[in-house]
Order: C-alpha cells, then sequence, then structure tokens
C-alpha cells in the first residue's frame, strides 16, 4: 500500500543494466510492458543505464562547457539545413536558456564536421567524446523502441524500418544562474517535438509531470536517463502514449548543463495501423516531421492548444 502510494508520486525507473535483458527472456518479456506502461501512464520514465562510462560522462561534459563558451557570434553560425534551430538563446521569456544541436551526431564525420565549424583549427576531444556518448545513448533509444513494439505485439521488421528511417540529434542546454531579480525559470511545461528525447543532466532542475498533475523532480546522476516521448510519439501510438511535459527550474547557484539525444522520424509516419482500432480511432492523418518543425513556431501553432492536433490531427 505504501509503496503503491509511493509509486504514484514518482516517475517509474526501468533496470536496463541487467545481463539477463535480451529478447527472448522474461526479464525482456516484463522490461518491455513496464516500459510501454510508463509511456502510456506518464508519457515517459526513468532508465537506470550505465552504460555511459563515468569518464565518457565527464569528457561529454567538459565538452558541452567549452562548447557554450564559445563566443555568441560562432555558437549562433549555420550548421544545419534541418529546421531544428541549431542555436537557439537570448530569450527575454527565458534568459537563463542557451542550446545548441549537432546533427547526425551518431556518424563521426558529422560530428567533425560540426567541429571544424566550431573551431576551425579543430577539437578532436570534442568531436570523439559528443560521436561515443551518443552511440551509447542510442542503443538506449533502439532498446526502448523495440520494447515498445514488443509490447504492442508489432514485428521486429517495422521496428527495424522505423529505426532505420530516424534521424538523431544531440542536444545540448547550458543555464546560466540569475541574476538578483531574475526568474528562474530555466524552460516553461512543454512536450518536446521529437519522437523520444533521452536526457541526462549534471545538476538538478528537471521536473516532470506525472499523470496525476504532480510535479516530479528528477535527480541528476551519470547513471539514470530521463526517457520522455514527444509529439511524433502520440502520432506513432495514435494517442495511446501521449508526449511527456516537462520544464526546468534553476535552483542551484552554478551554471547547469543537460543533454538530450533527439529522434526525428526521417519519412511520412503514419499511426501504427495495429494501434487503430474501434476503441482507438485514427486520430492523425500522415506526419511530415520536418514540416511539423517548420509549423511549431508559426502564430497558428503557438496559438493552438495543442500543435501537433492542429498540425495533423483528424
Ligand atoms: O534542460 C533540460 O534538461 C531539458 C531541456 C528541455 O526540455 C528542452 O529544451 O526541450
Ligand atoms: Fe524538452
Amino acid at each position: 500500500m505504501g509503496s503503491e502510494t509511493e509509486n504514484r508520486k514518482s516517475l517509474p525507473m526501468i533496470d536496463f543494466n541487467d545481463e539477463n535483458l535480451k529478447p527472448g527472456t522474461q526479464t525482456w518479456v516484463s522490461t518491455c510492458d513496464a516500459v510501454r506502461v510508463a509511456l502510456e501512464d506518464h508519457g515517459g520514465f526513468l532508465a537506470h543505464y550505465d552504460k555511459v562510462d563515468p569518464l565518457l560522462n565527464h569528457s561529454v561534459f567538459s565538452a558541452m562547457k567549452q562548447l557554450f563558451d564559445l563566443p555568441l557570434q560562432t555558437k549562433m553560425q549555420h550548421t544545419t539545413d534541418k529546421p531544428i534551430y541549431s542555436y537557439a538563446g537570448q530569450r527575454p521569456d527565458i534568459p537563463l536558456y542557451e542550446s545548441m544541436a549537432i546533427d547526425n551526431p551518431l556518424n563521426a564525420k558529422s560530428c567533425h564536421n560540426y567541429t571544424t565549424i566550431m573551431w576551425p583549427q579543430g577539437n578532436h576531444q570534442f568531436s570523439e567524446s559528443v560521436n561515443s556518448y551518443a552511440k551509447k545513448v542510442a542503443e538506449l533509444d533502439y532498446t526502448v523502441k523495440r520494447m515498445v513494439f514488443g509490447s504492442y505485439g508489432l514485428e521486429n521488421e517495422k521496428c527495424e524500418r522505423l529505426l532505420e528511417s530516424t534521424d538523431y540529434v544531440l542536444r545540448c542546454y547550458k543555464y546560466r544562474t540569475p541574476e538578483i531579480g531574475e526568474t528562474n525559470l530555466g524552460v516553461r511545461a512543454h512536450t518536446d517535438s521529437g519522437f523520444l528525447t533521452i536526457l541526462n543532466q549534471r545538476l538538478n532542475g528537471l521536473e516532470v509531470q506525472l499523470k496525476n498533475g504532480e510535479w516530479f523532480q528528477v535527480d541528476a546522476s551519470p547513471s539514470i536517463f530521463v526517457v520522455l516521448a514527444g509529439d511524433a510519439f502520440m502520432v506513432w501510438s495514435n494517442d495511446r502514449i501521449c508526449g511527456c511535459v516537462h520544464r526546468v527550474f534553476m535552483n542551484t547557484e552554478v551554471e547547469r548543463y543537460s543533454l538530450g539525444l533527439l529522434s526525428y522520424a526521417g519519412k511520412v509516419m503514419e499511426p501504427e495501423e495495429k494501434l487503430v482500432d474501434e476503441e482507438h480511432p485514427l486520430r492523425y492523418k500522415p506526419f511530415d516531421h520536418y514540416g511539423y518543425l517548420r509549423f511549431f513556431l508559426t502564430e497558428e501553432a503557438v496559438k493552438a492548444a495543442s500543435r501537433i492536433k492542429a498540425y495533423c490531427g483528424i
């Protein structure tokens, strides 16, 4: 009873370190269901995942500090044609917030190209740690998606096709400390516009809204990854899984860094046909993710009660 009450107040924690976590085992089956239920209930969960070595974690966060320490003009250089808003910051409503995006971080050459734009003289440590980090976190992303497909009884091939047509972005966030009289809001409550976001924060500050409306503060740890469903997951799941609402407050005296591996559908995506039935009639038209990202900041989108429904809801 006691633990049930406690559970409702926290985001579920799911262990991804168990040696038996392989397709075909009982641990795999029960974890698949735990992942699906957490996503259906809260749009997210905490993954206990220790495949990112503490040294790599340290090295990638040092790299982030170097990146944000660059002159603003350097940081604002255009690095991708995709509408992922490479640099974001200097916003009067959220003055503490800055963020930058590395497109296609699983590819060593893309990391190198990005690094060369930021440091024309080169910065091997940056490019190397970003690429290694993204690859490790992507393994968790693949596992989570395979588990969701498994738990809905969908064929593996379908999941592999989705993974193949997925584009990844590594988004880095920095929050400076507020000055006297300034807001301590880092980012206001929102859902992410991607498919799935996997976050690791250097310092506390992230809060996630639970199903019962309460806010849950996530504790920072190198081996705790916050897995959040985004708007595209709602489309794919035909609303069985909702985007996870989250926000950030700066409650510390030191600047805060956080890293997110975000996934986007590289091809037009439709709600999974097996998740459409009498009880769950079709809720979305075919969805063009980059079209959605372009729509995202328009006046029509900002005014809408739900941007994703305004874009492609039925
Ligand atoms: O800083 C964080 O941990 C998350 C930031 C965030 O949610 C966002 O910018 O979408
Ligand atoms: Fe977010």
